[in-house]
């Protein structure tokens, strides 16, 4: 690893932290402190000893970055982003537009996705989410393939012809009709809510305004705790997120 290069910190469950290598800095746990000078120069997957343990320095996957960023406002999940990149039908080169950027985990995840011939555009109405998201892009070396709009995306979506539009906002079914408009024909539509008041409307929202394949899901996801002959789900966790709606862009035919 060299400066500059982002490492995982893993020394328990509990102590998993996202470093930026930089000379003449130091992580400080209370399970030990490790320079980064330790670090430059080894490999992902070694690991090194600390006052009272291990810190294994691991390549930092997305969920693990997830942990490190900050995060004001609240954020998707990766159980619900990884289900709404799968079915949105994106891809390496895809054009690509959200809102709100939020703290920018979407936004992160779908540049990770579109690859460097891919674009996201993510609208927000709010600067310090965007600033906030901006450097959070920026960490990862992937502020170059986004575009951060300040706006109101209910006033209507600048860009045409895109592969898929994500929508995490409090009253999405504002924007059905801009999404359609923006989307090429076929493109997908992905928005998430938490509440089934917001799936209803902006379910019924899609199927007036031309969008087919419209379906409603809930992604359920429960950690287990691992113990000999004690292996069962974790007693405490993530109970609710909230619900996808996807649907396609139709356009009228013969
Ligand atoms: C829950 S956060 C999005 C979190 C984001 N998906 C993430 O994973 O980090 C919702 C964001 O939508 C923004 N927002 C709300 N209404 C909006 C609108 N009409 N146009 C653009 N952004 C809006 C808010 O400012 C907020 O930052």
């Amino acid at each position: 690893m060299a400066e500059g290069d982002l490492v995982v910190v893993w020394i328990d469950p509990r102590r998993v932290y996202l470093v930026k290598l930089e000379r003449g800095k130091r992580l400080d746990t209370d399970k030990g402190s490790l320079l980064h000078e330790d670090i430059i120069g080894k490999e992902y997957g070694e690991s090194l000893a600390i006052q009272r343990g291990k810190a294994h320095l691991l390549y930092p996957t997305l969920d693990y970055i997830y942990e490190g960023l900050h995060r004001p406002s609240q954020v998707l999940y990766p159980k619900d982003i990884g289900y709404m990149i799968y079915v949105s039908g994106i891809k390496p080169g895809s054009t690509v537009v959200e809102a709100g950027t939020g703290s920018g985990f979407l936004t992160i995840s779908l540049a990770n996705f579109v690859g460097n011939e891919g674009r996201v555009v993510t609208y927000d109405v709010r600067e310090d989410m965007q600033n906030r998201a901006r450097k959070n892009a920026r960490l990862l070396g992937l502020e170059d393939r986004v575009t951060f709009k300040l706006g109101d995306v209910r006033q209507g979506i600048e860009e045409k012809d895109v592969d898929a539009v994500f929508l995490d906002m409090p009253d999405p079914w504002l924007v059905v009709q801009h999404a359609w408009s923006s989307l090429r024909p076929s493109g997908t539509l992905e928005v998430f809510i938490p509440t089934t008041n917001q799936l209803e409307r902006v379910f019924l929202t899609m199927i007036q305004n031309n969008f087919v394949d419209v379906k409603a899901v809930e992604i359920i996801m429960r950690e287990f705790q691992v113990k000999e002959n004690a292996t069962r789900p974790r007693t405490i966790g993530v109970t609710h997120t909230g619900y996808i709606v996807s649907g396609r862009k139709s356009i009228k035919g013969s």
